[in-house]
């Protein structure tokens, strides 16, 4: 049986579509759902969580409608919101065993300790919270997330406001986790991050989903070389024969050409003819972020990501 298979889904408030019609089938696997602020992410999770009714179409988990039968839809999944709450004031201990009594587990106090090895908290068990890093917490509420061992794990953001060190550490668990048979379902913000990680990943813009593939499958559709090119002016669109411009980030133009080393030279004598200064040029293969911003289009990098809600997430793994 599929894990998480989603139908028609669509969730309109007023006259906004949200999530306009999604398709998916998900299983065993990582899957990561890319998109800029406000293209529907959030509202999909919490319609995949039972959170939020949709408007119209439906999703199953593990077979369970969460429309016809949102109540089995919940023993087969967890979901970890970008705040989620430990309580600091009690030990890593403490937190988890209070989950798995929620969730009425059979042998709390083991299987807390299970959660918690599994997340290699073991040995800071007995600490409390607030002595712990950013990324002891983040895997303290994964540990939580794991008491009821969940067919599917829903996480939102998993690595924000980490260190490198701290999101490579949780990625390797998540890794782990669907190695041991989990369904993955993560949005993040960081198309490297997805890249490395997730088996497969949905893009989505405006409640759209426009691509799902393999990472590698995606980055085959921009199968020529990138020329990356960092200005100050104004772009006229006047290229040289066989260049495409893919998109723009801040001062970088993006284009997708043949072969880098020579295009990169006329596009730069291109540019500098149009009265641009160039800054830097570089030629590389495609990422993610080029098929995302292929696909997506120019992002206001300010807009695109919430700063609020950045800071307060900061302040609560300070
Ligand atoms: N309760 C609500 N009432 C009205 N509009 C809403 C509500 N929740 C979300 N929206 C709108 O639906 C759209 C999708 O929002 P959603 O939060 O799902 O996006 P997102 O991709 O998760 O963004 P972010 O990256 O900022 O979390 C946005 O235009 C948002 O303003």
């Amino acid at each position: 049986m599929t894990a998480v298979e989603v139908s028609g889904l669509t969730k309109r408030f007023g006259s906004l579509v949200a999530v306009d019609r999604m398709d998916l089938l998900i299983d065993r696997e990582i899957f990561g759902l890319l998109g800029p602020n406000g293209s529907g992410k959030t509202t999909t999770v919490k319609m995949l969580t039972t959170l939020l009714a949709p408007t119209e179409g439906d999703a199953t988990i593990c077979g369970h409608s969460v429309t016809g039968n949102p109540l089995a839809v919940r023993e087969q999944i967890s979901y970890v919101p970008q705040d989620m709450a430990v309580d600091q004031k009690l030990t890593g201990r403490e937190n988890v065993v209070f989950f798995a009594k929620v969730y009425g587990v059979p042998h709390p106090r083991e299987t807390a300790d299970e959660a918690l090895a599994m997340m290699d908290l073991s040995s800071r068990a007995d600490d409390l919270v607030r002595t712990y890093s950013g990324g002891m917490r983040r895997r303290l509420e994964l540990a939580q997330a794991l008491v009821h061992d969940p067919a599917v794990l829903f996480l939102d953001e998993p690595t924000i406001g980490l260190d490198v060190a701290g999101r490579k550490r949780i990625w390797e668990h998540i890794i782990a986790l669907k190695n041991r048979g989990m369904t993955v379902f993560v949005t993040t913000h960081y198309m490297d991050e997805a890249d490395q990680a997730c088996d497969r990943v949905g893009i989505i813009d405006g409640g759209r989903v426009v691509a799902t593939d393999t990472p590698s499958a995606l980055k085959a559709t921009v199968c020529r070389d990138i020329v990356s090119i960092r200005t100050d002016g104004t772009f006229g669109g006047q290229l040289p024969e066989g260049v495409a411009f893919l998109g723009r980030t801040d001062d970088e133009l993006r284009f997708e050409v043949d072969n880098g080393e020579e295009a990169g030279l006329s596009i730069s004598r291109a540019l500098t003819r149009d009265g641009m200064t160039i800054r830097s040029v570089s030629i590389r293969q495609p990422t993610l972020d080029d098929v995302f911003l292929a696909l997506v289009g120019e992002q206001d990098e300010t807009a695109a990501f919430d700063v609020g809600q950045f800071s307060r997430m900061l302040r609560r793994r300070a």
